[in-house]
């Protein structure tokens, strides 16, 4: 018996040995690249690849159960193999160790060999790389010198107004001149200008756009924003509010150079900002793309040999000079353009709202109706930052927790006089049970007289709303019951399960990382699949797959019961972009946001109505 495992075990390497030279023959045909018999930062994985309908993302997950770190995935299109950029020597090795000739792949469980291989494959046609650069884009090489470079980080240094006390912006330090740029509302308040305008260190920039000035109607700007990134903080994609600011958007970038990400559509552009050089967003590049950078540590740039390699940020500062726009508009790129989206025709707005109700009706209450009792099973422990958050009213104060579920935050702190109210009946009946004061009503439709109550929660409930207007209206709502000086509390899960290379308790329970994964997650693709096309004929939206991160904003999120029928329910969620809740409490009346925060991947708010006198 160990005898013959023994020589299993040896036909299986042998077995591996020549694909895998079958493999890299291949490669080295193809596109040049040759083994390394030393470890490098560079992975081929053959045998696997966009040609066996691999996508990133799976690959991604089986380097990360490795403990390995992969900083890009090169995929060739039409081809079985692919490469990986590694984090460092050490990330290479545990992906190797821990992925050749173990993990199997993808839907047919293709098994991956890997070697390590000296350089990468000479540039593939489609790189985001070699695409041009979107139009009205222009960087300026060398647009300032070392020394100057200095001069203007010690200008910018000692004044401004900071953003770091709002407690908005998670990663990075961002401070204002001439006029503050406020995040809340993405736009800037023209009646407000700041004590500080822009640095006259700074205007010996100007005269070096003269060949550049004559293509625009040209004056100097008047607002300033200085963006402060050490690595791994980024920004996400965005395009500057149209109607606060003008065309062009200068950006100078100081101490690092970093890849900001351009993206239309399905169209993506990676463009390399060196240290000290001038970014012009104008025309198409201002109006009609998003710009981001990604919050990593190292970027993968092109390499003097026409490969890719890759280069550590260092921290960088970005000077970003605008021109306030006075009045709305009139850009001939409505697709993001703020003035000219909201005028959605009257009769859309209507059939968008009536889906909307069908879709919560179907996908939330139908469903939370039928899974309360093995939902409320799960929902045991409250989170450590809700709790604090009652426990900061005094003693006897009247709070209502809107989309209680089973109620267990009506009992967190005694000394209030909590209340709850949910829609389904399956849930407000567990709360019931354990004598705790509940009421049925929609969380549109509070039926609680305006200004009565001190304390407001609402835990996981907006995301289930349908539409923008909704889930605005439900916030209105809050405030509406709020006295004066009242607080609300509001979570809604977030898109961005991970914050600063940290992931949420949601991916952490992912059990596809423990050993049995490739079963499990077979199981998990498969079950994924039929539940797509058991919806495809009647819902456009996309099913989630569990403890992943999300790929949409709007989607179906299974429910698993636990009884011998294992029926599989689906939950409409809306899932929030990092400052859309913000945003949407910025546009409720007679309140202000106190705190925002990340929690356990969701996106939290507390804020407080403004008694009238002070609005
Ligand atoms: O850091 C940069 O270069 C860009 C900053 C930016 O896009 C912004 O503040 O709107
Ligand atoms: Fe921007």
């Amino acid at each position: 018996m160990h005898v013959e495992e023994t020589q299993q075990k040896v036909n299986k390497a042998k077995k591996a040995d020549k694909k895998q030279r079958r493999c890299l023959a291949i490669i080295k045909s193809d596109c040049e690249v040759s083994p390394s018999a030393e470890p490098t930062p560079y992975l081929a994985v053959l045998n696997v690849g966009l040609s066996n309908g691999l996508t990133e993302e799976c690959l991604l997950t089986e380097a990360a159960a490795t403990g390995g770190k992969v900083i890009q995935v090169v995929m060739l299109p039409g081809k079985s193999y692919c490469f990986f950029i590694c984090a460092s020597l050490e990330d290479s090795q545990l992906i190797y160790e821990g992925m050749h000739n173990i993990s199997t792949i993808g839907q047919q469980g293709a098994v991956a060999y890997l070697s390590y291989i000296r350089q990468l494959p000479a540039l593939a046609g489609k790189s985001e790389w070699n695409k041009p650069l979107p139009r009205g884009l222009h960087i300026i090489a060398d647009f300032v010198t070392e020394e100057e470079e200095s001069t203007l980080l010690r200008a910018i240094g000692e004044d401004g107004r900071t953003s770091e006390g709002t407690g908005s912006l998670k990663h990075r330090n961002v401070k204002h001149f001439g006029f503050e740029f406020l995040y809340g509302t993405n736009n800037v308040d023209p009646s407000k200008p700041l004590e500080q305008s822009i640095p006259s260190a700074c205007d010996i920039l100007w005269p070096r756009l003269n060949s550049f000035a004559s293509t625009w109607d040209w004056s100097s700007p008047d607002q300033l924003t200085v963006n402060e990134y050490e690595p791994g903080h980024g920004i996400p994609p965005h395009v500057d509010t149209h109607s606060a600011f003008l065309d062009p958007i200068l950006s100078l970038s100081l101490q690092s150079d970093v890849v900001m990400d351009f993206r239309r559509g399905d169209d993506q552009v990676q463009v390399r900002l060196p240290r000290r050089s001038l970014l012009i967003m104008s025309g198409e590049a201002r109006y009609d793309w998003t710009h981001g950078i990604r919050p990593k540590h190292i970027d993968v740039v092109p390499s003097a040999s026409g490969g890719l390699t890759t280069q550590a940020r260092g921290k960088r500062t970005s000077l970003t000079f605008r021109r306030l726009r006075k009045g709305p508009c009139d850009c001939s790129y409505p697709a993001l353009c703020d003035t000219q989206q909201t005028k959605v025709p009257q009769e859309l707005h209507a059939s968008l709202a009536a889906q909307a109700i069908t879709l919560e009706q179907q996908n939330v209450h139908e469903v939370y109706d039928k899974i309360a009792d093995h939902f409320s099973e799960t929902r045991h422990t409250p989170w450590p930052q809700v709790s604090e958050f009652l426990d900061s009213f005094e003693p006897q104060s009247v709070v209502l927790d809107i989309g209680c579920g089973n109620g267990k935050y009506l009992s967190c702190n005694p000394l209030l006089l909590s209340v709850g109210c949910d829609r389904a009946q399956g849930l407000l009946a567990v709360g019931r049970r354990k004598g705790q004061n509940v009421f049925r009503c929609d969380c549109l439709v509070v039926p609680v007289r305006s200004s009565s109550i001190d304390g407001c929660i609402s835990i996981a409930v907006i995301h289930h709303l349908a539409t923008k207007e909704r889930r605005l209206a439900a916030l209105q709502e809050m405030a509406r019951v709020l006295r004066p000086g009242g607080r609300a509390l509001v979570y809604v899960w977030a898109k961005d399960q991970r914050k600063n290379d940290k992931k949420s308790t949601y991916l952490r329970q992912n059990k596809a990382v423990n050993k049995e994964r490739t079963t499990e997650q077979q199981q998990r693709q498969k079950q994924h699949q039929e539940l797509e096309q058991q919806l495809s004929n009647n819902n456009p939206l996309p099913v989630h797959t569990n403890r992943t991160e999300f790929q949409q904003q709007d989607v179906l999120v299974p429910w698993k019961t636990k009884d011998e029928q294992k029926t599989t329910y689906l939950r409409y969620y809306h899932v929030f972009e990092e400052q859309e809740l913000e945003n949407l409490v910025s546009q409720v009346h007679e309140v202000q946001l106190i705190k925002s925060y990340y929690d356990q991947g969701n996106h939290c708010a507390i804020f407080e109505k403004i008694s009238k006198n002070s609005l």
